[in-house]
């Protein structure tokens, strides 16, 4: 393992807190360490210790009281030699505590730096590394889950058995180019042809993942649309548990898109209150209108809401039916509201559940089911492992059409090198994923989205 210079950033939130750390890592990043520690000398510690004593800074004067705790290379998350700082969590303190150790000659790590590193030297996979941005940045307990998982190396086995698999396929194509005489072709045919027919359903299964999966990341994108005064403010509002949006008897009151997160058991709902949908002189409610129907467009789930305590125009039932069609696969829910308000209007429409948010009525079957809906037709049980990346299925999906192309090959009577290219191809797709081929570029922005620190 080759150690780069060492670098320090503070690991833990700028804020006040019981205590922050420091992290260092690097060639000789105990030697350093030691040169501003006051207390055992850290060189002759052994891996994975912790020290207590004083950071003390060049003129000789104590910066804080600490626990340092060291890691030699390679047992340390960077797989190099590293140093943790723990000192009192004030915002002042940790800064002179990090600016003692870098006027020792180290550096300030950048964004993701230590986890880049932990990549480098083989620690981390890189869909690994990705998954401790994606645990970082999760905001609901199965975005967490399927963190952990990948985190774990689950999708990396999956592509690692893919690729043994493409291994074997090219195995099985060299064979029958060293053979091509002895006519041992034909019978390799029927098996080679099984073996990619079923790495191309594998893929095929793991790339059907990705739906949830970015459901789960990145949360259910959740339109309320309806006509003016229906409550759609009212009813986000109640789910949020808070006055996020402004509620009158103003029809028109919401000119612009309102979004507010909400989890329910563990999913994450990106709410979008939208502008009452109306023709309007008014320019800037005009504009919202617009915007609604822009939020409409890019929802993961519709929820079109009806004040029940008016009557149903047949203007309203042919936008109801027109917003269903145009939903197409996303599912689309449409709720009456204000069933506290007595009517004697005969619904000749179907309602999938009539609430009042005011009252509290029929809430927590809403709850329900906004979430069944939102998962309909996608497999989801906590323990599989879900693609949730857009750079994990592009590649996933080139995979297959390589591995397709070589079934198509094989299919033609083509030559085995044409298979070789094929497969080689998918091989490489697959080695993009984990990490083994990759680009200054790509790693970029992948540790570009880390914190410093991390
Ligand atoms: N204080 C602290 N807490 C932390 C981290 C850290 O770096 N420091 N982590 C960072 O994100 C996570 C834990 N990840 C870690 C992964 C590996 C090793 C490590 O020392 N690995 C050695 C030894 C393993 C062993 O003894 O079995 C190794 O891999 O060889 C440490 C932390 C979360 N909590
Ligand atoms: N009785 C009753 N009134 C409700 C209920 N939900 C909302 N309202 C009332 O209906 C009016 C309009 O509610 P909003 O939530 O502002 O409606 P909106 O659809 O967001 O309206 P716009 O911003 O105009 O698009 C307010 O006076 C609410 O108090 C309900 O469940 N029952
Ligand atoms: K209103």
């Amino acid at each position: 393992m080759t150690q780069q210079p060492p670098i320090a950033a503070i690991a833990t939130p700028v804020g006040e807190g019981g205590i922050a750390v420091i992290r260092v890592s690097g060639l000789n990043a105990i030697a350093k360490v030691n040169e501003a520690f006051k207390g055992k000398d850290l060189n002759t510690q052994d891996t994975h210790t912790v020290h207590f004593g004083k950071v003390m800074n060049k003129q000789g004067f104590p910066v804080d009281e600490v626990l340092v705790t060291i890691f030699r290379s390679p047992r340390s998350y960077t797989g190099e030699e590293t140093v943790e700082i723990s000192c009192h969590g004030g915002v002042l303190v940790t800064q002179s505590v990090l600016e003692t150790i870098l006027a020792l000659g180290v550096r300030s790590a950048e964004p993701g730096e230590f986890t880049q590193r932990a990549f480098l030297n083989g620690k981390l996979d890189l869909d690994q590394a990705e998954a401790v941005a994606d645990l970082i940045h999760a905001k609901s307990s199965k975005a967490v889950d399927a963190a952990h998982q990948q985190l774990e190396g689950r999708l990396g086995e999956h592509i690692k058995k893919f690729r043994q698999q493409i291994i074997d396929a090219t195995a099985m194509v060299e064979l029958e180019l060293d053979f091509i005489e002895e006519d041992v072709e034909f019978a390799n045919k029927e098996q080679l042809q099984k073996l990619l027919e079923e790495l191309d359903s594998e893929i095929t299964e793991l790339l059907e993942t990705y739906e949830t999966g970015r459901l789960v990341k990145d949360g259910v994108k959740t339109v309320l649309i309806g006509r003016p005064n229906a409550g759609k403010s009212t009813l986000l509002n109640t789910l949020v548990g808070s006055d996020r949006a402004i509620v009158t008897e103003i029809a028109g009151t919401t000119r612009d898109t309102i979004d507010a997160d909400w989890s329910y058991d563990g999913l994450l709902f990106k709410l979008i209150d939208t502008a009452g949908l109306r023709e309007t002189e008014d320019v800037i409610e005009a504009e919202g209108v617009k915007r609604s129907q822009k939020a409409f467009e890019q929802a993961d789930l519709v929820i079109y809401l009806k004040d029940l305590s008016q009557p149903f125009s047949d203007i309203e039932r042919k936008e109801i039916a027109d917003f269903q069609s145009r939903a197409k696969d996303t599912p689309f829910i449409l709720i009456g509201t204000k069933a506290d308000i007595e009517t004697d209007e005969e619904w000749r429409t179907e309602f999938d559940l009539k609430i009042s948010a005011l009252e509290g009525e029929r809430i927590k079957e809403l709850k329900q089911l906004l979430k069944d809906r939102a998962l309909e037709n996608k497999h989801y049980d906590a323990s599989s492992l879900l693609v949730t990346s857009t750079r994990h299925r592009d590649a996933l999906q080139k995979t297959k059409e390589h591995v397709q192309s070589a079934l198509q090959a094989l299919d033609q009577g083509m030559t085995g090198d044409f298979l070789s290219i094929d497969l080689r191809a998918a091989l490489k797709e697959l080695g993009t994923i984990t990490g083994e081929i990759t680009n200054e570029d790509v790693l970029d922005s992948i540790f570009s989205r880390f914190c410093i620190g991390k």
